[in-house]
């Protein structure tokens, strides 16, 4: 059998990467395309986003065309398109298709696949490592980490929100029937939260803190809450989203940040809601004042875990950090994460449904980007689904 490794990834993906003006079309306002056109929401560096029809793909060696029928908006594709780039590395330079939490069914296998047939349901892993054995990050498992991932969404390459959309065939997950679309979607933020879970190396019984309950903090809190966290507090600025982390999880304790207060104040109304200081904190917002708040939270020994993304230079409270032992660790997207993922969902542990608050059929993608960018629409995740 052809695998990825085989073929290499710049061979697989360079038609999509160089897809420039000739090959795609941007559809006119009102526009209504065909039922099988494949069409895309693409963000680009005039900060607009549209659809874009594309030529629909035949899978080569190795690969597996899919129907996708879900994709969530992640707050990184609103970003791409409000400002142009994620730190120094990831910029939009060019029209780049947005998406990367997706589930599908496959529609078509290319030369040498065996594990797939035709309407096999799957989540999309959304980062395809190089898989090169001359690779250390690929070699030791910790590809997140591989020096020429293929990360759609991430320019310069396109998204899965999408009609149709080729993958590497390894890099899919089978869907058990009593999983949804929408939650094999789902699959690709719980990924993120249960990476930060494991490297953090939560305990049965931890006091935890969740910092932002945005869809990254939520799945973070629903999986502590199976690791069997105890107490977990999670703070919000907003109290509809701490209503909404309460109605997730009703054993949750929260606490209202209130702007114009300092991260020792804050920190003081943490400790009291979890009746002490907390061992492990779960950083879902990226914002300075909320790590610094995080960090005064802890107990001695204890670990604040960030996962959220911020500004490129941030200061510490280095003495207080010091003095008391508190580690601080990241996490850059996941490794080995998806499988599990699934397992949890499919046994039930982790019911992460209820986080989809808006749905939106394909040829309105664009619509569905302006209520996961307008906050007064309460989303939490928003999806298009086909
Ligand atoms: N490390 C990774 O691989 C990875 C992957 C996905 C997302 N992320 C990052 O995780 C973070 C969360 O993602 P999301 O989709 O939930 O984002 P989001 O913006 O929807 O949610 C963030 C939440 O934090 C809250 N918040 C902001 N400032 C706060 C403060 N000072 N104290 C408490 N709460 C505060 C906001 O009100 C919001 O509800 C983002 O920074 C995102 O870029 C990281
Ligand atoms: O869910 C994965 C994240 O959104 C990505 O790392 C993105 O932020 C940049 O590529
Ligand atoms: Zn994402
Ligand atoms: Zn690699």
């Amino acid at each position: 059998m052809t695998t990825t490794a085989e073929v290499g990834n710049a061979e697989i993906y360079s038609p999509l990467k160089v897809l420039k003006h000739p090959d795609f079309r941007v559809l006119a306002a009102g526009e209504k395309p065909s039922s099988d056109a494949n069409i895309a929401a693409f963000y680009n560096p005039q900060h607009e986003i549209h659809l874009v029809e594309k030529p629909k793909p035949k899978p080569g060696p190795g690969q597996v065309l899919l129907h996708v029928r879900a994709t969530g908006i992640c707050g990184s594709d609103v970003h791409f398109w409000q400002h142009g780039r994620i730190g120094d590395s990831m910029v939009v330079t060019d029209e780049c298709g947005s998406g990367h939490e997706s589930a599908g069914e496959v529609v078509e296998v290319g030369e040498g696949v065996t594990q797939w047939k035709v309407g096999d349901r799957v989540a999309i892993e959304a980062g395809v490592p190089c898989s090169q054995p001359a690779c250390d990050a690929c070699r030791t498992g910790r590809y997140n980490a591989c020096p020429d991932v293929v990360f759609f969404s991430t320019p310069p390459f396109h998204g899965t929100l999408t009609r149709w959309h080729l993958h590497p065939a390894q890099w899919l997950h089978r869907l058990p029937d009593n999983v949804t679309f929408e939650e094999g979607s789902l699959c690709e933020p719980l990924a993120v939260a249960l990476a930060g879970i494991e490297r953090s190396g939560l305990r049965l019984g931890d006091p935890v803190l969740i910092c932002g309950a945005g869809p990254i903090g939520l799945i973070s809190l629903l999986s502590a809450r199976a690791a069997g966290a105890e107490p977990i507090v999670i703070t919000d600025l907003f109290q509809s989203r701490l209503d909404f982390a309460k109605k997730l999880v009703p054993g949750v304790r929260t606490v209202l940040i209130k702007r114009g207060t300092t991260s020792k104040e804050q920190a003081q109304e943490i400790k009291a809601a979890g009746d002490g200081p907390l061992k492990l904190a779960l950083e879902c917002t990226g914002v300075e004042s909320s790590v610094h708040t995080a960090v005064h939270s802890m107990q001695f020994g204890g670990k604040v875990f960030i996962i959220g993304v911020g500004k490129n230079e941030q200061v510490f409270p280095f003495m207080h950090l010091s003095a008391n032992e508190i580690d601080v660790s990241f996490q850059y997207r996941y490794a080995n994460q998806y499988p599990k993922a699934i397992r949890l969902v499919a046994g039930g542990l982790i019911n992460i449904k209820p986080l989809v608050t808006h749905r939106f059929a394909l040829e309105d993608a664009v619509d569905a980007f302006h209520v996961a960018a307008d906050p007064a629409q309460g989303a939490i995740k928003v999806q298009i689904q086909d």
